[in-house]
């Protein structure tokens, strides 16, 4: 166990990229597929400041697009490690895109990725315990331990569930499908 310990705060990170016609997709509009490669980078710098070790990509949370990206908006990416385990940490990512000549703001997305900390064999390690300075940092702390939580709950009632059972195949008329087995 890595007994070091290290503020939180140490791992902020931003980056801004103005975004370019060969980001869009066929509408025009930027590619959400770009932004998310974009987060994955961020994540992965944020998570390797903190740790100062190389990680992978665990999981991603739900990523909502809140509002489209226009080519020549300003795309700015912060992010912070929310959350420390023994090897993983969740990082939270918000993604605002500007307009240059209005300056309006807009939120785009956010999201969190849980990142894990890798030795040089490939095996995972442990990182720094995390130093918590701020109410804010106390808050996103235990908001990552509820979907942690929530997360574990939803893949037991999932593994649990049984698709073939009477009851599972009657409820399908409650969703309007129709089962022709
Ligand atoms: C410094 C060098 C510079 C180099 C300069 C290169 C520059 C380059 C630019 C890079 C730009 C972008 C880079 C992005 C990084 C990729 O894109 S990485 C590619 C995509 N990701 C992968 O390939 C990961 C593949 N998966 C794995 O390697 C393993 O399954 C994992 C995730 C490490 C887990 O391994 P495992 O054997 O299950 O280990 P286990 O001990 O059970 O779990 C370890 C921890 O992970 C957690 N965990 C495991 N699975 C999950 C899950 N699904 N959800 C949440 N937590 C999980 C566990 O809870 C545990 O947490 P702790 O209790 O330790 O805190």
């Amino acid at each position: 166990m890595n007994t070091d310990s290290k503020k939180i705060n140490t791992s902020r990170i931003s980056i801004s990229e103005l975004m370019l016609p060969s980001h869009s997709n066929f509408s025009g509009k930027i590619h959400g597929g770009y932004i998310l490669s974009l987060m994955d980078k961020i994540a992965f710098a944020c998570a390797s400041k903190y740790s100062g070790r190389y990680c992978v990509t665990a999981s991603v949370d739900t990523v909502d697009f809140l509002s489209p990206i226009e080519v020549g908006e300003l795309v700015t990416l912060k992010a912070c490690v929310n959350y420390v385990g023994r090897s993983s940490m969740v990082v939270g990512i918000r993604v605002i895109s500007q307009n240059i000549q209005t300056g309006k703001i807009k939120h785009s997305n956010s999201s969190y990725f849980t990142m894990v900390a890798k030795d040089d064999d490939g095996n995972t390690v442990a990182v720094p315990r995390p130093i918590l300075t701020t109410l804010d940092e106390v808050r996103r702390f235990y908001d990552s331990l509820r979907r942690i939580k929530a997360k574990k709950e939803h893949m037991e009632d999932t593994n649990s569930f049984d698709h073939t059972s009477r009851e599972a195949l009657d409820r399908l008329s409650d969703y309007g499908a129709i089962l022709t087995l």
